[in-house]
């Protein structure tokens, strides 16, 4: 089975081109998990293929790295669109793919080499109803800056649905002990059944930020796209930030922006292409 390894803002994650390879016979959660694995592996946040769609250009399939599905990848679809591109599946600079059952529309930066070198993604609205987040933490209505203790620890936090669930929580310090030490704990408390995505954001000015992310089925990685735009509105619902913020992650920047009209995010970033393989296993 060929491979392409790509990363977006660091979050790297190893990538099918299903329009090529038929993976019918494969258990596709347990080859999430040998194929991410960095010491046994390809290593990697986890496994996206990229696949025909009947109603986009293309259709995104991603699996964190414990096998477990998810709705949405924010870093995945910007590199979804780099591949779809650079590889001939579809030559138009905007493109359509579909994730989760939801179609977006991405605009592509094409750089001197004409490869993609910037995605340009609507990521929607964001979802903010409790049960649809989904989150216990109230019955109806949002979460924001909402006081809740963790682990005998009091923090406030907002909850953001991007397709995929998220808990923002804004701190001084994104520290080891926050990000992995609460994280998981986070990632898998009760309240939310679904477990979620974890941001850990420190507020360096209205328009900038810097974020950690302890992700749903992965653990840290180095950046995640979906978060980076749920911290933007949560910027804006919390008071905290304005509607455009430059986010700085562990891999590389996010600009995002909450578009007051539209009520939708856009989101734009960098995809790199690492390297190709032939996995045998
Ligand atoms: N890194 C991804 C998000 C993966 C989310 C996944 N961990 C989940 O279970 O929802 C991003 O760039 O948006």
């Amino acid at each position: 089975m060929r491979f392409t390894k790509m990363h977006g803002a660091g979050n790297d994650y190893v990538y099918v081109d299903c329009f090529a390879e038929n993976l019918d016979d494969r258990n596709i959660a347990e080859l999430a998990q040998s194929i991410s694995h960095r010491h046994f592996g390809v290593g990697a946040d986890g496994l996206i293929l990229i696949r025909p769609s009947e109603i986009a250009d293309a259709r995104m399939q991603m699996l964190n790295a414990d096998g477990s599905e998810s709705e949405m990848c924010g870093n995945g679809i910007r590199c979804v669109a780099k591949y779809v591109f650079d590889h001939g599946i579809a030559k138009q600079e905007q493109l359509k793919i579909e994730s989760g059952g939801s179609v977006r529309d991405l605009s592509l930066t094409i750089g001197a080499d004409g490869k993609v070198e910037a995605v340009t993604v609507d990521m929607g609205e964001p979802i903010l109803e409790a049960p649809l987040v989904p989150t216990s933490l109230v019955d109806h209505g949002h979460v924001v800056g909402h006081e809740v203790e963790f682990d005998g620890q009091k923090l406030s936090v907002t909850c953001v649905s991007m397709g995929n669930p998220h808990c923002v929580i804004f701190v001084p310090q994104a520290t080891d002990e926050l990000v992995l030490g609460l994280g998981p704990k986070i990632e898998t408390d009760p309240r939310f059944p679904k477990r979620i995505n974890v941001e850990f954001v420190e507020i360096i000015s209205r328009s900038e930020v810097r974020q950690r992310t302890w992700e749903r089925g992965s653990g840290e990685t180095w950046a995640c796209g979906t978060g980076a735009s749920a911290v933007c509105v949560a910027g804006v619902l919390t008071g905290n930030t304005d509607r455009k913020i430059l986010n700085h992650l562990l891999g590389g920047d996010l600009v995002l922006q909450w578009n007051e009209t539209s009520g939708r995010v856009n989101m734009t970033g960098g995809a790199v292409e690492v390297f190709s393989g032939e996995w045998n296993a």
